[in-house]
This record gives C-alpha cells, structure tokens and sequence, in this order.
C-alpha cells in the first residue's frame, strides 16, 4: 500500500525580521513512521517543527497536518497533535499523577493517570515531583503529556539530549512502542547513530533548505556507492556496547 502523508509542508518560507530562517522547504510525513529531522545548529529545524505544532506563524507556504490546513483548521490540528515542550514548567507542587491529571484536564480529556505514566514505565513515581527525577524520567514524562490527547501524530525536540547510553536506548524503544501503537513520531536529533537505527526516514535541513530525504539505509548505500569509504576499518563494537554490556539495559534510574 502506498504511503500515505500524514504531514504535508510545501514552499514554507519563515522569515524573522530580514532574517530567512526557512527558505521554501517542502516535505511529507507518511503516517506511521518515525520522521527525522536532521541538520547543524540554527538549521531551522526547530521554526519548522514550531510551525507545523501551530505555535509559530510563517511567512508563506502551506502545512496540512492529517488533512487539516494550518491557515484554517489550527484548532483541528492542535487537538491531533502532541509536542514534547522543552524545559517545561511543570507546577513544581504538584506530584505526576496530578500533573497527568490537569493536563488531561486542560485538553478536556479523561485518562487514567496510572495508566499515562504505565506506559512510560513510571508508575512508580507517580507520587514523585518533576524535579526530582532523573534526565531519562523526566524526559519519559514529558513524551507520557504528549500522548493525553491520543494524538495522531508527536513532535519530539532533540528527546535524548543529555542522557546516557542506557537511558537513550530506553527512550527508543518507548519511541519504537508509541510508533507501534499507530502514532506517527517526528523527531529532532544530532545524533546521527540514533538517527540512523530509530528513524524509517530523515530529512537533512542546512540553512533553512531541505537538502535530501530518504531512508538512513538509502543514503548510507548511495554514499558508499559513490565511491566513499570510511579511513579506518570500524570495529565490531564501540565504547558505547561496552557500557551497555557492562552495566545492563534495564531502566536503571531510580
Ligand atoms: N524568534 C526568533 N527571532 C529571530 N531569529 C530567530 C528566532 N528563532 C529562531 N531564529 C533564528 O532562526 C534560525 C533557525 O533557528 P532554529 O531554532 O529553527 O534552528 P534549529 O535547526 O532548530 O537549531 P538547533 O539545532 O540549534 O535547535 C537561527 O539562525 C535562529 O537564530
């Protein structure tokens, strides 16, 4: 069956001042896959994602998200999305049961609060404070307020940033089960290893332009059918396996 585009960006232009942060990119998003965007610090990855969340105006271009048009149906689209808020503040008295409570209720939905932090394995700080969790806890409950809503499709801004090996490897499959559950993932990244085994497609952005999308392994095989080679011969396993191996995958953040 042929892929079908969940997200459709054409010609969006965004301009800050006389400063083009997005010159005329266009791309698709097929529903159910996991979508990477890629690029340099300053790419404009953020301005696009913020636009299409409905967060940000543009300049010029169009943005359909499930059907819905940015220009007309922002309020259709914010109900069928969940963004990932970076530093978020969270009421800092309020423990993450009750924090899954009233964002449920400020999206006027009724979820079990227990059963949101079950599913990013953290029923047992339900009672806990936000601040007092570990990076990997604190950025698995900030994917669980995404998914209140039920959403259709989640934007996550650079999710794994900051955490370890261990950590990170968690979140990908949390990202892998909330993908097998039919939600369509959008993800910023500058690692190109999670990039690489986490995404079915990743688009590069340089300079506000979209320079190449395809599959990780498409881009791979054409770079090396090119002609290029790495210089040393890569190893079997690196630094990373090592840790892992050593310490265990289990989620280890109490
Ligand atoms: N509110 C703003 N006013 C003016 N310029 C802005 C504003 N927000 C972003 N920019 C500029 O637009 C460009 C793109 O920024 P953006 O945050 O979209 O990049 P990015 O690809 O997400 O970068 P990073 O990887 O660092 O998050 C940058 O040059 C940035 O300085």
């Amino acid at each position: 069956m042929a892929a079908q585009p969940i997200i459709t960006v054409r010609n969006l232009v965004k301009q800050y001042d006389d400063f083009t942060a997005v010159k005329d990119i266009s791309f698709e998003v097929y529903e159910g896959e996991i979508f990477g965007l890629l690029g340099p610090n300053g790419a404009g990855k953020t301005t696009t994602l913020e636009i299409i969340e409905t967060l940000r105006d543009k300049t010029s271009g169009e943005v359909w998200v499930d059907g819905f048009s940015i220009d007309k149906d922002a309020d259709d689209i914010k109900q069928r999305i969940g963004v990932q808020l970076q530093a978020a503040g969270y009421y800092p008295n309020l423990n993450l049961s009750e924090l899954i409570t009233l964002f449920s209720g400020l999206y006027g939905v009724k979820v079990n609060a227990m059963d949101m932090l079950a599913k990013v394995a953290l029923t047992d700080k339900a009672k806990a404070k936000y601040k007092d969790l570990s990076g990997g806890q604190k950025q698995r409950f900030s994917i669980a307020t995404t998914l209140i809503n039920n959403p259709r499709v989640i934007f996550l801004d650079e999710p794994t940033t900051g955490l370890d090996p261990q950590a990170r490897r968690n979140l990908w499959d949390l990202i892998r089960e909330i993908r097998k559950q039919g939600t369509t993932v959008v993800i910023t990244t500058h690692y190109m290893d999670e990039a690489e085994v986490l995404c079915d497609r990743v688009a590069f952005v340089d300079a506000g332009h979209v320079i190449g999308i395809d599959t990780p392994d498409n881009f791979i095989d054409k770079l090396v059918a090119s002609g290029f080679e790495r210089k040393k011969e890569v190893k079997q396993a690196n630094l990373e396996d090592v840790f892992i191996n050593l310490t265990g995958k289990e989620w280890r953040e109490a």
